[in-house]
């Protein structure tokens, strides 16, 4: 078994991610085979898996898959560091545009390791309402920016709050099924400047950064009153993401880094 791959890392959140125009991953069970590359201490490990496809109508398509091997319409900080390898490769130039199931993606190679992308239209916004969660009654909002999120303020500590325990929560509430839900807790921690921590569905645990949780987030607290764009995202990573919103265009910046590059051993899938 000969699979090149890169490990790339959008401000924290982390992918595999594997040139598949020759179609030699068509025959595999991805079912079985991304949980298993993407589990942490026995495999590579990551938040997801990217393949990079053919498109014959802009510079190239994905498919995007959560760490459990299901598939997401988009990914903002995935379409970051898509975007980086496909101009590390040659696949496109600086600016691009690629096919995602959410529609088309636009993204812009910038200085050092950054890149800045272009989302879809953001849709089903509905801003304060109650549900409730662990027996309390929570004010939350929601908006679907590639992929639906639901988005809370907190009010104490959001360093110290137990995003796994209500993200999960949320995650599987009854209201948001049968699709779940992303879940952004955020507290505001500077002039426009916003903590995000993100429970993701598909990986089922808080990732260290999540791109279009942040997007969402920042335009839910722009109309809330609370910040105006551009955005600062301070990330769980620490690592800080910018969201500039301007009418109905969002933008995404942030950096995406190549980890290391190799080829898939057989035995990383043997346990
Ligand atoms: N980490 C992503 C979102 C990936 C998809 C998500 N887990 C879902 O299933 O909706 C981002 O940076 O946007």
């Amino acid at each position: 078994m000969n699979i090149p791959f890169y490990k790339m890392t959008g401000s924290g959140n982390d992918f595999i991610i594997i040139d598949n125009r020759d179609g030699k991953m068509n025959d595999f069970n991805l079912k079985d085979f991304i949980p298993k590359v993407c589990a942490r201490c026995v495999s590579v490990g990551a938040d997801g898996l990217i393949l990079i496809e053919n498109s014959d109508k802009v510079d190239f398509k994905w498919q995007f898959f959560n760490a459990d091997g299901s598939s997401a319409e988009m990914c903002g900080n995935g379409s970051r560091c898509a975007a980086r390898f496909a101009y590390l490769n040659g696949i496109a130039g600086k600016k691009m545009k690629f096919e995602t199931i959410a529609g088309i993606i636009e993204a812009e190679i910038m200085d050092g390791f950054n890149v800045k992308v272009q989302l879809t239209e953001p849709f089903d916004e509905k801003i304060d309402y109650e549900i409730e969660v662990l027996g309390e009654k929570l004010t939350v909002s929601s908006i679907n920016t590639g992929v639906p999120h639901v988005v809370v303020e907190v009010k104490d500590d959001i360093y110290s709050f137990d995003v796994v325990k209500y993200g999960r929560e949320i995650r599987f509430h009854d209201v948001y099924k049968p699709a779940g839900t992303n879940v952004n807790f955020f507290k505001k921690i500077g002039e426009n400047k916003l903590k995000v921590r993100t429970y993701e569905r598909g990986v089922e645990n808080e990732t260290m950064a999540c791109g279009t949780g942040s997007v969402a987030t920042s335009i839910i607290a722009v109309k809330k009153g609370i910040v105006n764009s551009p955005v600062e995202i301070e990330t769980s990573s620490g690592l800080i993401l910018k969201v500039y919103l301007e009418d109905k265009k969002v933008f995404l910046e942030g950096e995406a880094r190549v980890v290391y590059t190799g080829n898939l051993n057989k035995e990383a899938l043997e346990y």
